[in-house]
């Protein structure tokens, strides 16, 4: 049947899941046997055809090409892995990816492929709605598949026009009549009642109620808690956190376990570098001096060690003159003359030593009047190698001038070194770009210039992660606020920075996001990072204050590699991503404890313990630097959870020792949304929980967050 009208066709892909046709793609027969079904209602352009094996992320991803952004397609109907079999799993891929559910399609898929056969009673349709994509998986057979498209292919462009957003006055304009008629399907009164009827099949609960079993952490994948459904309704929700509490040390156990090995690459040396850590020993390519230097400005003499040999004493003609980047060869000095020369300079051949000209006075001048003729040294003592560096003894040419795992440190002195030695690029670990998003319905940016609403806030944790984050010397990307309502918003914003898109210019290797993390039920990062995005949560509550509900997880991820051998190929790695309270300072605070140490990590800060041989003072640090510090008045203490008290830190010039002062104890003082209790702290005072305080000199751990300006004037400094 071919269309006479001009309405726009509606777009379709196909995506075959199968392991054995993504190896051969000719073995697919399902494809071209699809494709003619749509074409014969004139309604569809040619559909694209992708063929995946039957991996969960895979699936996902080339689903979500299909659906997400400005090249979204009107349908995406998928073929295989719908059945029994152990790699049967695309059920499980699609299920997370739709928004709203169509059972009313798996229903009839279903009802006419029993017609056929009992075994369509172990099909596993799904159907729904993404964004404005119908999604549709099919059974793999080409038979199969042809059946249960052949049974909903009518329907299809009144559903993907709806899903689109078309009016629906004027698609039944259109003819929405026509297509049920086509269909064979009931009236529009009567589909209300049949939905009615089925609408059980919504909604799967997970049960978990009061009193269930909270697991042990980390035993199997299979023990590991799941988080809300967030479509099950707050009626559903969870009364108590599935998640078991962790300690700080066993959170920090687990962000260590899971962050990847670094990786390297060539860097030029340049300020860029400052911060990285080296990934290979560099050698040095030349000598430093690479001739004999002087270290004065003054005159290259002959000297020698015989007392019977001439002395440096007297006067001399001064027979050249040698300024530092002097050009072509230098003229041999002859015995009995001297060589003028500035500091750095080569001396000339046969000289070896140079006099100050702070020893020697002007013997004669020129005819002209404008030189030196000759002059007299007043010292005899010269001894051969005065005021001279030998070639290559600051460097010698091929020494080991920087170890793996060294640090190139904004001090300045490894790049000098670098560049001194004529290295001109050097193999570092990448720096991990980091991305960071601000979730909330209630967020508003903070320079927006609008008197705020309602329950409106600024938005402060983004520009305040952001800048510590910039700080620390890490690239990041701004990925803006994602709102809790609608459904959907923060998937897409993390897909979108793990894929490079939007606001992403290239995929970040660690998101931060802000928010979202407790028991409210918009509380919605949890759910998106299990069951959206297929990501694995390896804590979501950790014994601490502030930031018990901060959040750690792995999202699997495939991302193109590039092999200077192989040409592009695709390679399996991870994206980690930290969900931090929403608290201003639980969220720093938790930047600083938990995010830093593994952008260490990734970093490869911990490959410096290869350079702890020959710096055996220095012990390889991940995350703040740990002091002891003296309590300079009592700290309350939490009964149950360690506290990271928000204190200034100074120094004693009396004893030397470190002092704590807090930023503010009792009322509001370390409320975790008051993130004025971080203005003017530099440190986090680790106060383990128990009765009572701190008592006043007494001597505990803190993490330095920032340096020591000041020393403490009421200790007598
Ligand atoms: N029933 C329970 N409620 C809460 C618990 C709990 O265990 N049971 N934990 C509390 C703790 S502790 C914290 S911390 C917070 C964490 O909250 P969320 O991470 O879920 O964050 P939100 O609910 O989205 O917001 C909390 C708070 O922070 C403000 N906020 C959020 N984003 C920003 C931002 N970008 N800039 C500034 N302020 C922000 C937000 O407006 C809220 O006021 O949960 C407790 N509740
Ligand atoms: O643990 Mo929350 O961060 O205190 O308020
Ligand atoms: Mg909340």
């Amino acid at each position: 049947m071919e269309s006479t009208d001009t309405t726009p066709r509606l777009k379709a892909a196909i995506l075959i899941v199968s392991d054995t046709a993504s190896q051969d793609p000719a073995s697919d027969k399902t494809a071209n046997a699809l494709a003619p079904i749509l074409a014969a209602e004139g309604k569809w352009e040619t559909p694209a055809i992708k063929i995946v094996p039957d991996n969960v992320f895979q699936i996902q991803q080339a689903v979500c090409d299909w659906t997400d952004g400005p090249n979204w397609y009107n349908l995406v109907l998928l073929s295989g892995g719908t059945g029994f079999a152990v790699r049967d799993n695309t059920p499980e891929a699609v299920s997370p990816l739709i928004h709203r559910h169509a059972p009313g399609l798996v229903h009839g898929m279903i009802a006419a492929s029993l017609k056929v056969t009992p075994f369509a009673m172990m099909a596993r349709p799904v159907a729904g709605v993404r964004d404005k994509t119908l999604i549709i998986t099919l059974p793999g057979s080409p038979k199969g598949a042809m059946e249960n498209l052949d049974a909903v292919v009518k329907l299809l462009p009144h559903a993907c026009l709806q899903t689109a957003g078309g009016s629906s006055r004027t698609m039944h304009a259109g003819g929405v009549k026509q297509l049920e008629a086509e269909a064979g399907v009931s009236s529009a009164s009567e589909q209300r009642q049949h939905d009615h009827h089925h609408d059980h099949h919504h909604h799967h609960g997970h049960g978990h109620g009061h009193g269930h079993v909270v697991p042990k952490a980390h035993t199997s994948s299979a023990d590991r808690p799941q988080s809300n459904d967030p479509s099950a309704g707050p009626n559903r929700r969870y009364r108590s956190s599935p998640y078991p509490m962790l300690s700080v040390e066993e959170a920090l156990l687990q962000i260590s376990e899971h962050t990847p090995e670094p990786t390297v690459i060539e860097a030029p040396v340049n300020p860029s570098v400052v911060g990285s850590i080296v990934a290979e020993d560099v050698y040095a390519a030349e000598a430093v001096p690479a001739y004999k230097a002087s270290i004065v400005d003054g005159y290259a003499v002959i000297a020698t060690d015989s007392p019977t040999g001439p002395s440096t004493k007297g006067i001399f003609p001064v027979a050249s003159v040698t300024h530092a980047n002097v050009g072509g060869a230098l003229q041999p000095l002859q015995p009995g003359t001297i060589a003028r020369i500035t500091t750095g300079a080569p001396l000339p051949p046969n000289a070896n030593a140079v006099v100050m000209v702070e020893d020697t006075v002007l013997a004669s001048s020129t005819p002209d009047g404008t030189e030196e003729a000759t002059i007299e040294i007043l010292t005899g003592d010269i001894k051969p190698g005065e005021n001279v560096r030998e070639p290559g003894s600051d460097v010698t040419l091929g020494s080991k001038i920087l170890s793996r795992g060294d640090v190139i440190s904004p001090v300045g002195g490894e790049i000098g070194l670098l560049a001194a030695s004529g290295i001109r690029t050097v193999k570092v670990f990448k720096k991990p770009r980091v991305g960071v998003l601000s979730t909330g319905d209630e967020l508003v940016e903070h320079d927006d210039p609008r008197t705020l609403t309602g329950g409106q806030i600024r938005d402060s944790n983004r520009p305040s992660l952001l800048s510590c984050l910039q700080a620390w010397g890490f690239p990041t990307v701004d990925l803006g606020i994602a709102r809790d309502t609608p459904a959907g918003e923060i998937e897409h914003a993390l897909r979108d920075s793990l894929r490079g898109v939007g606001r992403a210019s290239s995929s970040v290797d660690v998101i931060v996001t802000t928010g979202g993390v407790s028991m409210g039920e918009l509380d919605l990062l949890k759910p998106t990072i299990e069951r959206s995005l297929g990501g694995t949560i390896h804590f979501g509550r950790v014994s601490m204050k502030p930031g018990k509900p901060t959040t750690f997880a792995t999202i699997p991820f495939k991302e193109a590699a590039t092999s200077a051998t192989e040409g592009t190929q695709q390679e399996r790695t991870s994206k980690l991503i930290f969900s931090l309270p929403g608290n201003p300072a639980s969220a720093l605070v938790t930047l600083n404890l938990f995010v830093l140490p593994s952008l260490h990590k990734l970093s490869g800060l911990g490959e410096s313990s290869q350079a702890l041989a020959t710096k055996p003072w220095m012990a390889p640090q991940l995350g703040l630097p740990r002091v002891a510090v003296v309590l300079t008045h009592h700290f309350p203490l939490d009964p149950k959870r360690t506290e990271y008290h928000r204190a200034v830190v100074t120094a004693s010039r009396s004893d030397g020792r470190l002092y704590a002062t807090s930023t503010g104890v009792g009322g509001t003082g370390q409320r975790s949304s008051r993130v004025g209790s971080l203005a003017s702290a530099n440190a986090l005072v680790v106060l383990r929980p128990g009765r009572g305080v701190g008592i006043k000199g007494e001597i505990v751990e803190a993490l330095m967050m920032g340096p020591v300006y000041g020393c403490d004037t009421r200790l007598i400094c």
